[in-house]
C-alpha cells in the first residue's frame, strides 16, 4: 500500500473513532489504541510532509459540535496539550522552553504542576460576575452551548465570590465524575436496564451533553477549574499558580494536588509522586500537566497548531489496552472455586506485559459476551489483577467460540457444582466449585489446615509451614494420609527435629478419638460450620445416617436450609470424598456412635446464645462448650431468635444490636449462674 493510501486509511479510521468518542461518548477502542493510531499517522506525515493537510486529525482538536446543540464560538481557542510518555520527552520539553525563553542554563524554569483530569473541557463565561454561558470544547474554535446543563452543577458558581473579578471572565476547566459516583451511576443504569458507561470520562461527557438539563441534574458531575481564557477589566496575577489561587477566591474548585516545582528534576519528582497517589485519588487522571508558571513567559512561548508550547501533558502508562483473547482456561482456587482466566496475546498495559486476565466467573463472561478469539479491552490499574473489561464486538471473527465451564474439575476430575456465593463486594454471583474438597490437589493445603484445626480434629503442631512442606513434597495428599505418616518421613522435613516430629505423630494419634460433630466439621463441607456440624451429629447420631440422607431429610435438621442441604449432598455424593472418609475410618478415626446425651431440661437447653467481647475468666471457646454441653446453642450473629447475648469487655456491635432488639444480656457471672441452675434442674 502506498504511503498516501495508508495516510488516507488511518485518517478515516481515526475520524471514525473521533466521532464515536467525541460525539457519541462511546469509544470503540481504548485510548491507548487510539493514541497508537494517531502516533502512526503523525509519523507518516512527518516522513511525507507533502501528505500533510490542515484537516488531518493530527492538526485538529476534538470533533465538530453536534447539530442538536446551539454552536458557541470561543473567543480564544480551546486547545489540546502536547503529550509525553517518557522522561526524555519531558527533558526535551524543558530544554525547548529554556531555549525559547533564552534562559541561561543555570536558572531553572518554574512550573505549575497539576493532575491531568480525565474528563471533558468546558469554558464558562461570566459577565459582571454572573454565569452567562457555558460550552464544551467542540473542535476547539466552536463548542456546544450547554449552559442549562452546566447550571445544574453545584461546583460551578452561578455568581462569583468577592468583588475583584474581571468584568468579563472565561474560566477553563474540566467536568468529570468522581470514581465512586461513576460506579453508583453504572449500578443504577444496570438496574434500570439502561446503557452502562465505559469509564468516568464517557459518563461525564454523556451526562453533560444531554438535551434535557433535568437528566444532567440527576448525574453526579463535578467541575474543576485549571485556567482562564479571557479576563478583562482587572489585572491578573503574574503567575499561573497565583491565578489558580484567584480562581479559588472567586468560588471555583481547583486540584488540591497542584504544586509549584522547579526544573526537570522537579517535574519528574511530581510525576512520580502523583503516580503513587493515582489509585487513591477520587477522580480518574491520565497523567499530569506542566505549565510554565510565569504568565508573561507563557505569552511569549505561544502556540503551535493544536497545543500551547508552554504546557505539556506527561501521561501515565495506559491502564487499558486492546489485545486478542486466545483461549479461556480455568483455575481452581484454595476453596475449590473455579475462575475462568483469559489467555491473551501479550500486551503492554499499566507498565507491564500482561498475558493473563481474570474473567471473574461465568456470569461475567455471559454479561460481557466474551468469546474465544475476540478482540478485548484489558485493564490493569495499580496492583489489581488485570481484567477483561469488554469486547470489541465489531471486530469479532466469524470463528469466535463461546465458552462454557467444564463439568469436571480440571485439577482432580470431581464434579463441578454451582452455588450462590458472596463474592467480595460484587454481590451474589453463581460460583462454580469443585466438589472434591477432601481430594482435590488445588484445595489440599486448605483442607488439611481446616481438618487439623483446633475446633476440628485438633492436631496440635500441624500448622501452615508443615502442611506446606507435606503437600509440596507429596508426602500427604488427603487427610487420610496423615494417619499413615511415620517418624522417618516427618523427620526428613526441614527444620523438624525428631522430638517435635514425635510430638506431631502423638497429636495425630490422639486425634483419632474424636466426636462425630468434630469429625463432620473437620470434613470442611461448604457452609457447614461448627454449630451446623453439631446439629447434624445430634440429629443423625451416626455418620452413615448423614451420608445416606437426601436433601429433604437434611432439611429436617434445625437451621439446615436448602443451600446447606445441597452443599452437604454434593459433598457426600462425590466418590472421591467418600473414599477419603472410608480411609480415615479404616485408619482408626472413631467416636462413640451416639453423642453424649444432652441435658434438655435446664434453663439453657434449646436456648440460643451469642458470645461477644472478652470474658474475665472463661475463653470464648470454653464458654461455648459449656453452653453446648448444657444443651444450648451458640451462633455468631444477633437476631430476633437470639435468647441471650453474653458480653465481656470491649463488646461492640453485637451488644448494641442486642440492646436494639431487646435481647437479654448476661455477664460471665450471670452465665455461670444460669448454667448452674440448668444443671440442677436437669438433675431433678
Ligand atoms: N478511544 C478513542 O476512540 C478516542 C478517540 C479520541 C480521543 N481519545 C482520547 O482523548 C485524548 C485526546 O484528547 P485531547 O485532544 O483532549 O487531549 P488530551 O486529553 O490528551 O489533553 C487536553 C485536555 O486535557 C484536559 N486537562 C485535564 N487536566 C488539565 C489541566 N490541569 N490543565 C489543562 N488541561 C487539562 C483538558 O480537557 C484538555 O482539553 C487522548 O487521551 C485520546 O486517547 C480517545
Ligand atoms: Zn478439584
Amino acid at each position: 500500500m502506498s504511503a498516501s493510501d495508508r495516510v488516507q486509511r488511518l485518517r478515516e479510521e481515526i475520524e471514525r473513532h473521533n466521532e464515536a468518542y467525541y460525539c457519541h461518548d462511546a469509544p470503540l477502542v481504548s485510548d491507548a489504541e487510539y493514541d497508537r493510531l494517531l502516533a502512526q499517522l503523525a509519523a507518516l506525515e512527518a516522513a511525507h510532509p507533502e501528505l500533510l493537510s490542515a484537516d488531518s486529525p493530527t492538526q485538529r482538536v476534538g470533533a465538530a459540535p453536534l447539530p442538536e446543540f446551539a454552536a458557541l464560538a470561543h473567543a480564544t481557542p480551546m486547545l489540546s496539550l502536547n503529550n509525553a510518555f517518557a522522561d526524555d520527552e519531558v527533558a526535551a520539553f524543558d530544554r525547548r522552553v529554556r531555549e525559547a525563553l533564552a534562559n541561561d542554563d543555570e536558572s531553572e524554569i518554574r512550573y505549575s504542576a497539576e493532575p491531568k483530569f480525565d474528563g471533558l473541557a468546558v469554558s464558562l463565561i461570566y459577565a459582571d460576575g454572573r454565569l452567562l454561558r457555558g460550552a464544551t470544547r467542540g473542535d476547539g474554535s466552536t463548542g456546544e452551548d450547554v449552559t442549562g446543563n452546566l447550571r445544574t452543577l453545584r461546583s460551578i458558581p452561578l455568581r462569583l465570590r468577592g468583588d475583584d473579578w474581571p468584568a468579563m471572565l472565561d474560566v477553563r476547566g474540566e467536568v468529570l465524575m468522581l470514581r465512586g459516583d461513576f460506579a453508583q451511576l453504572n449500578e443504577r443504569q444496570r438496574e434500570k436496564g439502561e446503557k452502562e458507561f465505559v469509564n468516568p470520562r464517557n459518563a461525564a461527557a454523556g451526562s453533560l451533553r444531554q438535551l434535557d438539563p433535568r437528566i444532567t441534574a440527576t448525574r453526579p458531575l463535578r467541575f474543576f477549574a485549571y485556567g482562564v481564557g479571557v479576563a478583562t477589566g482587572v489585572a491578573l496575577p503574574a503567575t499561573h499558580f497565583e491565578l489558580l489561587d484567584r480562581l479559588v477566591a472567586w468560588g471555583f474548585p481547583v486540584a488540591r494536588e497542584r504544586r509549584r516545582v522547579s526544573g526537570l528534576a522537579g517535574l519528574l519528582a511530581y510525576y512520580a509522586d502523583i503516580g503513587r497517589q493515582r489509585a487513591a485519588l477520587p477522580y480518574a487522571i491520565d497523567g499530569v500537566v506542566y505549565k510554565v508558571d510565569d504568565l508573561a513567559a507563557q505569552a511569549r512561548l505561544g502556540f503551535v497548531s493544536r497545543a500551547p508550547r508552554f504546557a505539556l501533558a506527561h501521561k501515565f502508562a495506559a491502564e487499558e489496552a486492546v489485545t486478542e483473547l486466545l483461549e479461556i482456561s480455568v483455575q481452581v482456587g484454595r476453596t475449590g472455586a473455579l475462575t475462568p482466566v483469559a489467555r491473551l496475546k501479550p500486551v503492554f498495559v499499566g507498565g507491564v506485559t500482561v498475558i493473563n486476565a481474570t474473567l471473574h466467573n461465568e456470569d461475567e463472561i455471559r454479561r460481557k459476551d466474551v468469546r474465544i478469539g475476540d478482540t478485548v479491552v484489558v485493564r490493569r490499574a495499580g496492583d489489581v489483577i488485570p481484567e477483561v473489561v469488554r469486547v470489541l464486538v465489531d471486530q469479532r471473527p466469524a470463528a469466535a467460540r463461546r465458552f462454557s465451564m467444564p463439568e469436571n474439575c480440571p485439577v482432580c476430575g470431581s464434579r463441578v457444582v454451582r452455588s450462590d456465593d458472596e463474592s467480595g463486594g460484587k454481590g451474589v454471583a453463581a460460583v462454580a466449585r469443585c466438589s472434591g474438597g477432601l481430594y482435590c490437589p488445588a484445595q489440599r493445603k486448605q483442607a488439611l489446615l481446616h481438618f487439623a484445626s483446633r475446633r476440628a480434629m485438633d492436631i496440635e503442631g500441624l500448622g501452615d509451614k508443615l502442611v506446606e512442606q507435606l503437600v509440596d513434597n507429596a508426602i500427604v495428599r488427603t487427610p487420610a494420609d496423615l494417619y499413615q505418616l511415620g517418624l522417618v518421613a516427618l523427620a526428613k522435613l526441614d527444620r523438624l527435629a525428631e522430638k517435635s516430629a514425635g510430638n506431631i505423630l502423638a497429636a495425630i494419634e490422639k486425634s483419632k478419638r474424636t466426636t462425630l460433630a468434630r469429625f463432620i466439621y473437620a470434613l470442611g463441607i461448604r457452609n457447614v460450620g461448627e454449630a451446623t456440624a453439631r446439629d447434624l451429629a445430634r440429629h443423625f447420631g451416626c455418620l452413615e445416617g448423614l451420608l445416606a440422607a437426601d436433601e429433604v431429610a437434611l432439611q429436617q435438621v434445625p437451621d439446615v436450609g436448602p443451600t446447606v442441604a445441597q452443599c452437604i449432598r454434593q459433598f457426600c455424593s462425590e466418590a472421591h470424598n467418600r473414599t477419603v472418609i472410608e480411609q480415615l475410618r479404616a485408619a482408626g478415626v472413631s467416636w462413640s456412635e451416639s453423642e453424649p446425651a444432652v441435658s434438655s431440661a435446664g434453663a439453657v437447653a434449646g436456648k440460643v446464645f451469642v458470645l461477644t467481647g472478652a470474658l474475665p475468666s472463661l475463653t470464648r471457646d470454653d464458654a461455648g462448650r459449656l453452653i453446648v454441653a448444657a444443651g444450648g446453642k451458640v451462633t455468631s450473629a444477633v437476631s430476633k431468635k437470639t435468647d441471650f447475648v453474653v458480653a465481656g469487655a470491649d463488646a461492640g456491635s453485637k451488644l448494641e444490636k442486642a440492646q436494639q432488639l431487646g435481647v437479654a444480656v448476661l455477664d460471665e457471672g450471670q452465665l455461670l449462674a444460669l448454667l448452674q441452675a440448668g444443671a440442677e434442674a436437669a438433675a431433678q
